[in-house]
């Protein structure tokens, strides 16, 4: 087989991109293209992982009217052109787009050039792109029930999100929690705002931050690596033993296997590994997304008993501190672990590849 692979922007449409490719080529050869830009985390991530990639110049859509739009389409249109002269020479049987603007010219063009393309949905409801995309698509794949009515019926195929398999397929090494210098005795719980850290959360860690000292449970505390060195300046002068403070994990279904609990915002692709890991969670969805859609990711698993929401109105130290206490009840705890993991897809990876193989090799 041979893939064309889209998406970018953040680590929510890269992660499951890489996961599906790496599935692939473990079953069979699989030659890939990664199509992405060059100001992306796909930039990085995708070289990295010994991916051949090659980049698009394009930009999103403002939501005000703007003159950058009438630019944007300028760059959408040379971008298509682009990705025609890839595609012509790469020969794929098969495009997958996972979202990010910069699919929108990789799977248009792809779909004008006669070659299958499926796009990959992680959201509870669907982003600007795949709703554009979604008429040109053969297959439009989805994570949750409430983005199933939003694609055409025809086209429409529940596989889960394939990042949610390559964490449950992680090394269960409980030294992980050694290494970043915790105590392996006592619950370890993380706290990171998405792929690129968010201010608030933070902010609320930073005003929580002797009280959580006094804790009996420790925090691995994810900054986001733009934060990094201002939170670092924010700390207290003492560094308490039981909170460490890093600016990104690299291999994080391997921690979240170790851990107690997780703090985070509720972008999909951390929803997907941790209900396939059962890691009890507590969601503060950023309200400054397309149609609020975090919140209602994060709200399908309240619903189930498998997740606590914070929203970021009501986040604060107290509030923080008060959900991490929450997740102490190991009885508490073990059930929402139990309702997250039965609510989970461990086996995405293997439904997204059924689907492109049927596709590419129809
Ligand atoms: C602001 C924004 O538009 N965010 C979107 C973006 O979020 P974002 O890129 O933050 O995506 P997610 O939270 O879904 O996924 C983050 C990914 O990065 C990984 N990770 C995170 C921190 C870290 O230190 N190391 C690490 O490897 C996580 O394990 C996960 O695989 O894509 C998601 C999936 O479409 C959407 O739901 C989010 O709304």
């Amino acid at each position: 087989m041979r893939i064309a692979v889209s998406g970018g922007g953040t680590g929510g449409h890269i992660y499951p991109a890489l996961a599906l490719i790496r599935h692939m080529q473990r079953k069979e050869a699989t030659d890939v293209l990664y199509i992405g830009t060059e100001r992306g985390l796909e930039s990085t991530l995708v070289p990295e992982a010994g991916i051949p990639f090659k980049s698009v110049h394009i930009t999103g859509f403002k939501r005000s009217l703007s003159f950058e739009n009438v630019k944007t389409v300028l760059r959408f249109v040379k971008a298509v052109r682009q990705s025609k002269a890839y595609l012509k020479a790469f020969k794929p049987d098969v495009v997958i787009g996972t979202g990010g603007y910069v699919c929108g010219p990789v799977v248009y063009a792809a779909a004008k050039l006669g070659i299958p393309t499926l796009i990959h949905e992680q959201n509870s409801v669907p982003g600007i792109t795949n709703k554009f995309l979604a008429r040109y698509a053969d297959k439009v794949a989805v994570c949750f029930d409430e983005a199933v009515t939003r694609f055409p019926e025809n086209k429409v195929v529940y596989t889960g999100n394939p990042r949610a398999s390559e964490a449950v397929e992680a090394e269960d090494n409980p030294s992980v929690l050694k290494e970043h210098g915790f105590n392996p005795d006592k619950p370890v719980f993380v706290i990171a705002g998405g792929s690129r850290g968010a201010a608030p959360i933070n902010q609320a860690v930073l005003d929580a931050y002797s009280e959580l000292a006094k804790k009996d449970y420790q925090i691995l505390y994810v900054t986001g690596s733009v934060h990094y060195e201002a939170i670092q300046k924010k700390l207290p002068a003492y560094e308490a033993d039981s909170i460490i403070t890093v600016p990104y994990v690299e291999n994080m279904p391997v921690l979240l296997r170790q851990v107690r609990g997780a703090v985070g915002r509720a972008g999909a692709t951390s929803i997907a590994e941790l209900t396939a890991l059962g890691v009890p969670a507590v969601y503060i969805p950023s309200p400054y997304v397309t149609e609020n859609h975090q919140f209602h990711n994060a709200d399908a698993y309240v619903k189930k008993g498998a997740a606590l929401m914070i929203e970021e109105k009501d986040l604060n130290a107290e509030t923080l501190i008060a959900a991490l206490d929450s997740l102490q009840d190991t009885a508490f705890a073990a059930d929402m672990s139990q309702k997250a993991k039965e609510a989970g897809m461990p086996q995405a990876a293997a439904m997204l590849a059924d689907e492109l193989n049927a596709l590419g090799r129809s």
